[in-house]
């Protein structure tokens, strides 16, 4: 069998190779002549899984090593007996760590205090309950908005869009991309979004560009109708709006989600999901070469006066957020070559504290170790 696998996946290679053929290229050259005479794909989010490419192929499996699939035509690969699967969850603590740095950015370097605040998180899976856990640690109310969660479920545990635009002081978005249906987020923030904001909110998009309206965000923000926009996800990546760039308080290249943990787990379970599929025998398989990481150290002072600011110093220890930004606003037109180097992030687990016995306790709820 063939599988065509993204180059940048990392950590896959050799996977495979004992039970197929196995061509490794960039997501955007795999062509319609290329996928062919494959049997399966191993994506992510830089191949668009459509009828274009597929159509008279052997395909009959995609796996993508990410959360994200809207990149894959649905209808298209059920029309087409192709199966395909996403990793749920793979990176939902990189985008947990996303957040809380972009946060404690906020704190930091700009004042935004966090405790008796209200967060709102848009879409409850696997990143926003985390983002949810992150707000009541960090001593946030918060406030949830799911839809579709709520019909299954019961509305008791969630608020309408409307009260989120209403109470929040924070927004952080977590829905996938849908383009229409009941629970379509194409453009759920747009002009009509913004104008119903009461608190002049921070708003946060590390889901998807799409769901927000480019020109909706820098209207309400010249307006002075939210206070900062924190943008991982942009609409027409890699050709981002620079308009918008400059007028966010952080701007980073869609890396949320890339720790080197969130990737090796999206590769496992990309890998696993073929071998189910077509019953390769690597039912079980793990990344055995991700980069050794020992547990790091942070000491929070006993004397230390502001518990918050402590909490904050540790998240930006493990993540400097702003590394991230000040790269893209030097070369913004390496928006894709920033994230295929991007440098080696470690989740929260390979942080230990020590010290400060409410800082440490905080940090232990999202995480880091106590040592
Ligand atoms: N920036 C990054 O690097 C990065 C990393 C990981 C995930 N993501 C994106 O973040 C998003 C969330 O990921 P996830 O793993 O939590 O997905 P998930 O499927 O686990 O959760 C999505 C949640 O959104 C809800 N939802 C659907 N439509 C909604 C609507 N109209 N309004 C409110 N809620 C709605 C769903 O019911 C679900 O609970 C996805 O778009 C994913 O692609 C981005
Ligand atoms: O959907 C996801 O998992 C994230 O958006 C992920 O970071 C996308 O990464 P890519 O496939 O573009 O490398």
């Amino acid at each position: 069998m063939k599988i065509i696998i993204d180059d940048k996946i990392p950590y896959i290679q050799g996977a495979l190779e004992s039970v197929a053929e196995c061509i490794y290229l960039p997501g955007k050259d795999t062509t319609r002549e290329v996928v062919a005479d494959a049997d399966a794909l191993i994506t992510r989010t830089r191949t668009r899984c459509h009828r274009d490419i597929l159509e008279g192929s052997h395909v009959k499996f995609i796996a993508t090593a990410t959360i994200g699939f809207d990149h894959i035509d649905r209808d298209f690969c059920e029309e087409a007996g192709i199966g395909w699967t996403n990793a749920p969850g793979c990176n939902a603590k990189s985008v947990e760590q996303y957040v809380g740095a972009a946060l404690a950015h906020l704190r930091i370097h700009h004042g935004f205090q966090l405790a008796g605040k209200t967060l709102g998180v848009v879409g409850v899976g696997n990143v926003g309950k985390l983002i949810a856990k992150l707000g009541h640690a960090l001593g946030m109310k918060v406030l949830l908005n799911d839809p579709p969660r709520a019909r299954a479920e019961g509305s008791a545990n969630f608020v309408s869009l409307d009260t989120i635009q209403k109470e929040c002081d924070v927004i952080s978005l977590h829905t996938p991309l849908n383009m229409d249906g009941d629970d379509k987020t194409y453009h759920l923030a747009d002009d009509s979004f913004f104008s119903q904001l009461e608190k002049n909110p921070v708003i946060l998009n590390s889901c998807r560009g799409e769901v927000i309206e480019t020109q909706a965000l820098k209207s309400a923000i010249s307006a002075g109708k939210i206070s900062h926009a924190v943008i991982d996800c942009w609409e027409n990546e890699p050709a981002i709006d620079l308009e918008l760039l400059d007028s966010v308080t952080i701007a980073t290249p869609h890396i949320a989600g890339y720790s080197r943990d969130g990737k090796a787990t999206g590769t496992a379970m990309s890998v696993r999901a073929i071998s189910r599929h077509f019953g390769l025998g690597l039912d079980d398989w793990e990344c055995s070469n991700v980069e050794p990481a020992k547990t790091q150290s942070i000491n929070i002072p006993d004397a230390v006066e502001d518990t918050e600011v402590a909490v904050c110093d540790a998240l930006l220890q493990t993540y400097p957020i702003i590394e991230d930004d000040a790269r893209l606003r030097a070369n913004t037109t390496e928006f894709e070559k920033q994230r295929g180097d991007y440098p080696v992030r470690r989740e929260f687990s390979y942080y230990s504290v020590a010290g400060q016995r409410e800082a440490v306790d905080i940090l232990a709820q999202i995480g880091f170790r106590k040592s």
